[in-house]
């Protein structure tokens, strides 16, 4: 007998996770059986009175748990929970079931739920006047939109806001999503557009055939499929809760898993928690999974920190184990060049000291302090020198008289272009004397290195790229020599929302061509609440950054679907008071559940995050300071870290502190007005942005504290 057809919902699988480990057991058996037998003995399926949908089963897990289950066909079987016996059964007796009109997935949902939602709230009581939220929306509209019809006079009730958020709870994820953009407003071609289009089904839908529903991607979104591997089986469902592994939204999915080669380099933006890295990752597996294993590490998987590189390293662990990680190489952008240095006789790398961003400050200090002129200060000379210089592989002063100077603001002399030029050559000449090199000047070199390379000798045939928005053009030219250029050669994502160090690239003028189609853009946040999100995006002003081409990047559409209390907003007269505050804050994550780990205290400065982590210890809290280029604490212990530190990172709780007038932004991190306005607008944008990031790693909890003044930033959330 061929065997049925299983698959299971993510609330199963999170249903699973809550139980013991002798019954996770039996529900394994039950999973197994359930696709070997399913009318035979043991499993006892039973139809429940009354239900709404008569397909709808229960079957004995064992004698105190009952699956709820969908039995479309003879042989398919959509599991949904596992309660406890009469709980079974009552939820059963309310879900509904459908194929979606638009994405063709299998949508089900807990109709009594949301009448007990409306009741609550409040919003059916006689005589209420307030308008409803979907007025002027049509049913049409609606059905256009991928809404169950039989929702939309529930929808049509709903009055509050708590109703509004309750009811999206329990709905489809899609039908929540366009629920809550028309709530906010959005026009129904806009929630088209940014949300429904990109998960259409792609075949005719027949309504009936839920055969065909199940291959959809609307419908692997929610649910998995059950094969008859056990220990895959338990793998699956035991796996610490990360729902991505198993379920992308179609827009990821369409976008990680295309079976026709893209032609030429992808590039996918998105703001904060929108699963850019996630797709990263699913993009990194389709490709290995067209590639023999015997080929070795012929893709490349980049970004920018150390610190990042190790936690790709890790997910992509998670997400194929060594089949997968045996075909990628995993590093971060700084050890890409290294590498190819390294690869290179010539390049005389032996003994040579790298020095990051720091230690160059310092030694522009000293070229600056030498050299009796009071015209060009530090930060104008590393902007100088990284952005024009380096980035144009410029070489001598002739070139540098003749160099674009875009992006500059001030605009230079021949006879200033000469004096700077001189700055620059002494400064490189005391590097070499010193047996240094500067990252990005490093970066240079080794791009010209695999400039040299033919197209045969290039290392590798993918190189996939996250956090995209802070590499230097040098970077890129050497990331684009690493793969001969054709289908699937670049897949990068990022977002400039999120810019934290001063590189800024055109791609198109570096060989990186994402037009026709090859620029997609992620707007469904999956990891902040509105709640945080709405205080996140005051802190982001109004002015929008470049795309990494010649366009703005947009948040047009950008929103979530979770809920969670509001963020606290708060000063103090002094940073003592502040840090009392921080440490009864601290308390109160814990005590409701939060563990130590999953909250993180984020500071401009290394001071400040040192001084956090010595009040919450003296205080008896746990708690260690991440330094650049460590991993996280993985023991209990809250991690204190700077605002740097925490790109590309999460936790449940997040506690900004020291957003004060004097830190935020950093004085001298800003180029004076009289510099170079330029570079004085885009250090302050940085400035912003770094607080932008900060904010938005918060999962469940923020708060932004400060002593004395607040940073202007704040302004649009204390207004
Ligand atoms: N389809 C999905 N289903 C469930 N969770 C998801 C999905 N996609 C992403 N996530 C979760 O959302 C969070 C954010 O994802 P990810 O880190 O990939 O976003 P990002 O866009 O790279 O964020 P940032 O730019 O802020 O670093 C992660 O916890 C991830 O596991």
């Amino acid at each position: 007998m061929a065997k049925a057809n299983v698959l299971f919902a993510d609330s199963f699988e999170k249903a699973y996770q809550g139980l013991d480990a002798t019954i996770q057991r039996r529900v394994i058996d039950f999973m197994l059986k359930l696709r070997k037998d399913p009318d035979g003995n043991g499993l006892n399926l039973k139809q429940p009175q009354g239900a709404l949908s008569k397909e709808i089963w229960t079957a004995r897990v064992n004698d105190n748990f009952r699956a709820v289950l969908f039995r479309p066909t003879a042989d398919t079987f959509y599991l949904v929970t596992i309660r406890p016996h009469d709980d079974a059964y009552t939820y059963a007796a309310r879900i509904v079931w459908d194929i979606n009109k638009v994405t063709g997935g299998v949508d089900f949902w807990d109709h009594g739920a949301i009448r007990e939602i409306l009741v609550r709230s409040g919003d059916t009581d006689p005589g209420i006047t307030t308008k409803g939220y979907f007025d002027a929306i049509s049913d049409a509209d609606f059905g256009k939109l991928g809404v169950n019809a039989s929702l939309v006079p529930v929808l049509r009730e709903i009055r509050s806001e708590d109703a509004l958020l309750g009811i999206t709870e329990t709905i489809p994820k899609l039908a929540a999503q366009v629920v809550l953009a028309l709530a906010d407003g959005h026009t129904v071609d806009q929630v088209w557009e940014d949300i429904v289009a990109g998960s259409k089904a792609e075949d005719e839908i027949d309504p009936e055939d839920y055969s065909a529903a199940a291959e959809r991607p609307a419908t692997r979104e929610t649910f998995a499929i059950v094969t008859d591997d056990t220990e895959e089986l338990e793998r699956m469902l035991l796996k610490p809760m990360s729902e991505w592994r198993v379920y992308l939204h179609p827009e990821q999915r369409k976008i990680a898993y295309r079976a026709k080669p893209y032609n030429g380099p992808v590039k996918v933006t998105g703001g904060p928690g929108t699963g850019k890295t996630v797709v990263a990752l699913h993009r990194v597996k389709a490709l290995a999974d067209r590639i023999p294993a015997s080929t070795g590490k012929r893709i490349l998987l980049t970004t920018y920190t150390n610190a990042l590189s190790d936690l790709l390293g890790r997910l992509l662990d998670d997400l194929g184990g060594p089949e997968l990680t045996g075909k990628v190489e995993v590093l971060n952008i700084d050890k890409v060049v290294r590498d190819v240095l390294r690869r290179d006789s010539e390049s005389q790398w032996a003994g040579v000291e790298v020095l990051g961003d720091a230690a160059i400050a310092v030694r522009w200090d000293d070229v600056v302090a030498t050299s009796g002129q009071t015209s060009f200060d530090r930060l104008f000379l590393i902007s100088e020198w990284e952005q024009v210089i380096l980035a144009q592989n410029i070489r001598t002063r002739d070139e540098y008289f003749a160099a674009r100077r875009s992006g500059r603001g001030r605009r230079l002399t021949r006879a200033e272009r000469l004096q700077v030029w001189k700055l620059v050559q002494e400064f490189e000449r005391r590097l070499d004397r010193d047996k240094a090199i500067g990252f990005k000047q490093a970066a240079v070199k080794a791009s010209d290195v695999a400039a040299t390379w033919s197209e045969a000798d290039r290392p590798y045939r993918h190189v996939v790229i996250d956090e995209a928005q802070d590499l230097h053009a040098a970077h890129w030219k050497l990331l684009r020599a690493l793969v001969p250029a054709g289908p699937d050669d670049m897949f990068l994502v990022g977002d400039t929302f999120q810019r934290i160090y001063d590189n800024r690239v055109t791609l198109g003028k570096l060989g990186i061509d994402v037009r026709g189609g090859r620029s997609k853009r992620l707007t469904l946040n999956y990891r902040t609440t509105r709640q945080i999100l709405a205080d996140a995006l005051k802190l982001s002003g109004d002015e929008l950054p470049d795309d990494l081409d010649e366009g703005s990047a947009t948040l047009k559409g950008y929103r979530s679907v979770l809920q969670g209390g509001k963020p606290d907003i708060k000063g103090y007269p002094s940073t003592a008071a502040e840090l009392a505050g921080l440490r009864e804050r601290v308390r109160s994550w814990h005590d409701r559940g939060i563990p130590l780990e999953e909250i993180a205290v984020f500071a401009r400065t290394g001071a400040a995050a040192l001084a956090a982590a010595d009040a919450l210890s003296a205080a008896g809290i746990t708690a260690t300071l991440v330094k650049s280029g460590q991993k996280p604490a993985s023991a209990a212990s809250v991690q204190t870290m700077t605002m740097h530190r925490a790109k590309g990172l999460e936790f449940r709780a997040v506690a900004i502190i020291g957003a004060d007038a004097v830190h935020v932004p950093l004085g001298i991190a800003v180029t004076a007005e009289t510099v170079d306005h330029l570079d004085r607008r885009r250090d302050l944008q940085r400035e912003r942005s770094l607080l932008f990031v900060a904010a938005t790693r918060a999962r469940e909890a923020l708060s932004i504290t400060w002593a004395g003044q607040p940073s202007p930033f704040l302004e649009g959330l204390l207004a």
